[in-house]
């Protein structure tokens, strides 16, 4: 697998074999090349033994388990080339079980829960793929993600696992199409709900063959006060009768959110996840005890090396947070990018694609990127400041729980398809200590305490965290 100069996944016109033998390094010897494990996305590592890919997808507890393989799962040639081209060689257990369900005829809604990672792209993408009547020049199948980011990386997948097809795509993000546009004709149109209303207002996406309603991220697409309004307005403008196959992914569905979901895709095939499996086993989670706000500052700056080992993300409650602490940074020497929802598109654009590359080791942002961004080099999390349910449009505005379900995603941007990850929060005071212990309730694990005066032992306990 290749990427394109925009930073995004492309398959190789001449790999079209299975990799069979990609292998996540857990203890692995000898240290692998950095120049092979750069490309196939590996851990080096010096350990004594080797678990695979290959071993995880055949342990029927793992979520990357499937007993059939892409054949058996009625995919057309033309798209099974481009899931091999892409390197996937077993689907993972929520693609082997949601794929049957959701090609099936007459088409019936989904709603799909499977943990961050683990391939839930795939399956809604290789559906609206399968659906499309690529001779009939008519939008047929739209996707709504929360960010421009989340939108324009599940394109990548569409045009990926496309590349065999005649598939035209086209995005429905802020200022990516010329403002007089009159006709989008692209089968699919993947993007967000503002954008998607607009060009289904002006009629310039004609709704009629929308035969596939995709909603990724779909408790947060659909939470009310929040983006919830803006993906009903989509929805109402969509054909009646038959209505389009509806299909909610996420990691999390919270119980108030169900109950719309619910009647959102009524009749819904429904693949849950119990609450004690809602974390991923390959993310270690840690916690700092700081002194207080200036001391997290401290701390982060004494951790950039170990941030910088791959890739981490470093999330905070607000933007102008994201920005002085990148300017601090960067004034005392070291290398970060800072991204979040008051920059212009241009802007955002450049730099994710930036961090896609890796030309950017730490990414310093907010909620906007906590959910699917899917960046495998990301091999550390930072919870600066630890999310709270106020940062959610639709609570109260003093309200202090910790928001459980974006701990959940904001971790999940590492530890990605059975790699390893650390995630590390920052507890400064009586308050931020409760969020915490709530968090740990909730997902039933155990957050472990990392000295912040020893650096040493913070190295070595990290270290061995994503071996
Ligand atoms: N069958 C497969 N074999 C190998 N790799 C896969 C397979 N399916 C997906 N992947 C890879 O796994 C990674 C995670 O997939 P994806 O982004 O779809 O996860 P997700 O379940 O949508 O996660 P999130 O909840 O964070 O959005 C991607 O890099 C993707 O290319």
């Amino acid at each position: 697998m290749e990427k394109d100069a925009d930073g995004f996944y492309t398959p190789k016109a001449d790999d079209t074999s299975p990799a069979a033998t990609e292998e996540v390094k857990e203890e692995a010897k000898p240290a692998v090349p950095p120049s092979e494990s750069a490309s196939t996305d590996l851990l080096p590592s010096t350990f004594e033994v080797t678990v695979t890919l290959a071993d995880q997808q055949a342990d029927p507890n793992s979520p990357l388990y499937s007993a059939k393989s892409f054949e058996e799962l009625g995919l057309n040639p033309d798209l099974l080339k481009g899931i091999y081209a892409l390197g996937f060689s077993k689907p993972s257990k929520i693609q082997e079980r949601a794929l049957p369900l959701l090609l099936a005829n007459p088409p019936q809604n989904m709603i799909g829960q499977s943990q961050s990672g683990t391939g839930k792209t795939a399956a809604f993408v290789l559906t609206m793929l399968s659906r499309v009547d690529f001779s009939k020049n008519k939008t047929q199948a739209i996707c709504l993600a929360p960010s421009r980011e989340l939108a324009r990386q599940i394109m990548s997948v569409v045009v990926a696992m496309g590349k065999f097809t005649s598939v035209q795509t086209e995005y429905a993000i802020k200022d990516n199409l010329p403002k007089d546009v009159t006709r989008i004709t692209a089968h699919i149109v993947v993007g967000t709900p503002g954008t998607m209303t607009d060009l289904l207002r002006r009629k310039v996406i004609e709704s009629s063959e929308i035969k596939v309603f995709v909603l990724d991220e779909a408790d947060n697409m659909l939470d009310q006060g929040g983006l919830g309004d803006q993906t009903l307005r989509v929805k109402n403008m969509l054909p009646r009768n038959p209505p389009p196959q509806t299909i909610l992914f996420s990691a999390t569905f919270p119980d108030q959110v169900r109950i719309f979901a619910n009647k959102f895709a009524p009749n819904a095939n429904k693949i849950e996840l119990q609450k004690e499996e809602l974390s991923v086993e390959g993310i270690r989670q840690f916690y700092m005890d700081c002194r207080n706000e200036e001391h997290k500052y401290d701390i982060l700056v004494s951790l950039y090396q170990l941030l910088t080992i791959g890739q981490s993300i470093i999330f905070c409650e607000h933007r102008h947070t994201a920005d002085r602490i990148a300017q601090r940074m960067t004034a005392e020497g070291h290398k970060v990018a800072s991204l979040h929802g008051a920059k212009d598109a241009a802007e955002r654009d450049s730099i994710i694609d930036s961090f896609r590359e890796g030309r950017e080791k730490v990414l310093i942002t907010t909620n906007v990127i906590a959910r699917g961004i899917d960046i495998l080099q990301v091999n550390m999390v930072v919870n600066y400041d630890l999310p709270l349910m106020n940062e959610r449009g639709n609570q109260r505005s003093n309200d202090t729980r910790p928001d459980v379900e974006t701990y959940i995603h904001r971790i999940g941007r590492t530890g990605r398809f059975g790699r390893k990850g650390i995630s590390i929060n920052f507890v400064h005071d009586r308050r931020t200590w409760q969020q915490m212990e709530e968090i740990e309730k909730v997902l039933g694990k155990k957050i472990i305490r990392i000295e912040t005066n020893d650096l040493d032992e913070m190295e070595e306990k990290m270290k061995k965290a994503l071996k």
